[in-house]
C-alpha cells in the first residue's frame, strides 16, 4: 500500500508533543530526522535525545485528507499560519527485504570473509562468520567494524584469549574464534547485543567458547592476550584503566570507533599503559593499536 507523509520542521522542546497530535490525527507512525548535521553518537541506554532543530515526519495512508490537519496545525503557537512543511508520495517497500538485499558476503584482509546467513559462501575453504546481527551493531559494513576485521585477520590468534568490549552482534568475537583464538569473552551493556551474539555464536558452532557478560556481571580478574573494544572515543576514554587491566603484559590492543579528529589525544591517553602504534584510518574513523606494558 502507498503511503503519504507529512514532514515538518521544529525545536526538540516541540517534537515529542507534536509527534502525538499527528499520532490523535491518525498517523501511523512518527519518525525524527536531524533538521541540521548535527549527529548524535550512541546514546545511553534508553535515551532517545533528539536534534535542537528536529523534522518530525508523520506517515498517514495514502487516501487521507490532510487539509484539515494542516489547518488544525495552524493553530499551534509555535507552528502558526503557512507553518513550513513537505507532502510526499512514499512507495511501499519492504524494507527488510530490502537491507537483506542490500547486505552481501564482504572479504577483510586475507582470510575472513563475512556472510549474511541468507547468501550464498563464495570460498568455503576460507575463514567465513555466518552473520545475523538481528537488533545489534557489526555487520562488517561500518568502516570501524572493518578496521578491527583486518586487525584481527592480520594477527595469529592460535591459543590465544581474546576479550571483545562493546560485542555488539559478536561479530569481532566469532571472527576471532574462527580465525583460531582459544576462547573470547564478550562483553556489552545492551542485552539485545548479548542475544545477537548467542545466536550467532550458535549459527558458527562455536558458542562452548565465547562467555558472554553485561559488564555487571563480567568475572573481577579477567584478563587476555588480545583486547579489541570498537566502542566511541568518549566511553573508550572512561573504560581506559578498565581496559589497560585486562590486558596481560605483551598483550595486544585495538580501539576503534573513534573519529580522525579523536584519535591523537585518545592514543596519548593510552600511551600511559601502552607502547602505541601509528593510527591506521577508514573514511573518516581510526583505529588504535597498542602492545600492554
Ligand atoms: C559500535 S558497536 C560495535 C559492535 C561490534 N563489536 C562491531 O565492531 O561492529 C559498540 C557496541 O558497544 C556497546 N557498548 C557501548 N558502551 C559500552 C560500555 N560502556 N561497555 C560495554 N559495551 C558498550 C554498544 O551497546 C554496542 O553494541
Amino acid at each position: 500500500m502507498p503511503w503519504i507523509q507529512l514532514r515538518i520542521s521544529t525545536h526538540s522542546n516541540h517534537a515529542d508533543a507534536l509527534g502525538d497530535l499527528l499520532m490523535e490525527q491518525g498517523s501511523v507512525s512518527i519518525t525524527y530526522e536531524d533538521g541540521k548535521d548535527t549527529p548524535i553518537f550512541e546514546p545511553k541506554l534508553g535515551e532517545t535525545p533528539l536534534w535542537q532543530d528536529t523534522i518530525v515526519i508523520a506517515l498517514f495512508d495514502a487516501g487521507t485528507d490532510l487539509a484539515p490537519t494542516v489547518s488544525f496545525l495552524e493553530t499551534l503557537p509555535y507552528l502558526g499560519k503557512g507553518f513550513t512543511h513537505k507532502i510526499e508520495q512514499i512507495e511501499d517497500k519492504d524494507w527488510v527485504r530490502e537491507w537483506m538485499d542490500s547486505f552481501h558476503p564482504i572479504k577483510f584482509g586475507n582470510r575472513l570473509w563475512i556472510c549474511p546467513s541468507w547468501r550464498d559462501i563464495p570460498e568455503p575453504d576460507a575463514v567465513n562468520v555466518i552473520l545475523d546481527p538481528g537488533l545489534a551493531f557489526g555487520t562488517g559494513t561500518h568502516p570501524t567494524t572493518a578496521l578491527c576485521l583486518e586487525w584481527l585477520d592480520s594477527l595469529d590468534l592460535s591459543d590465544k584469549e581474546v576479550i571483545d568490549f562493546g560485542c555488539g552482534s559478536g561479530i569481532l568475537a566469532i571472527a576471532a574464534l574462527k580465525l583460531g583464538a582459544k576462547t573470547v569473552t564478550g562483553v556489552d551493556i545492551d542485552y539485545q547485543a548479548i542475544d545477537a551474539s548467542t545466536a550467532n555464536a550458535e549459527r558458527n558452532g562455536v558458542a562452548d567458547k565465547l562467555a558472554l557478560y553485561l559488564p555487571e556481571n563480567q568475572p573481577d580478574n579477567l584478563q587476555a592476550d588480545i583486547l579489541v573494544a570498537n566502542i566511541l572515543a568518549g566511553p573508550l576514554r572512561e573504560l581506559a584503566p578498565l581496559i589497560a587491566e585486562k590486558v596481560k603484559t605483551g598483550g595486544k590492543l585495538a580501539l576503534s570507533g573513534l573519529l580522525q579528529e579523536q584519535a591523537e589525544e585518545i592514543s596519548q591517553f593510552y600511551s600511559q599503559w601502552f607502547i602505541m602504534d601509528e593510527a591506521a584510518h577508514k573514511e573518516d574513523w581510526s583505529r588504535l593499536t597498542g602492545t600492554r606494558k
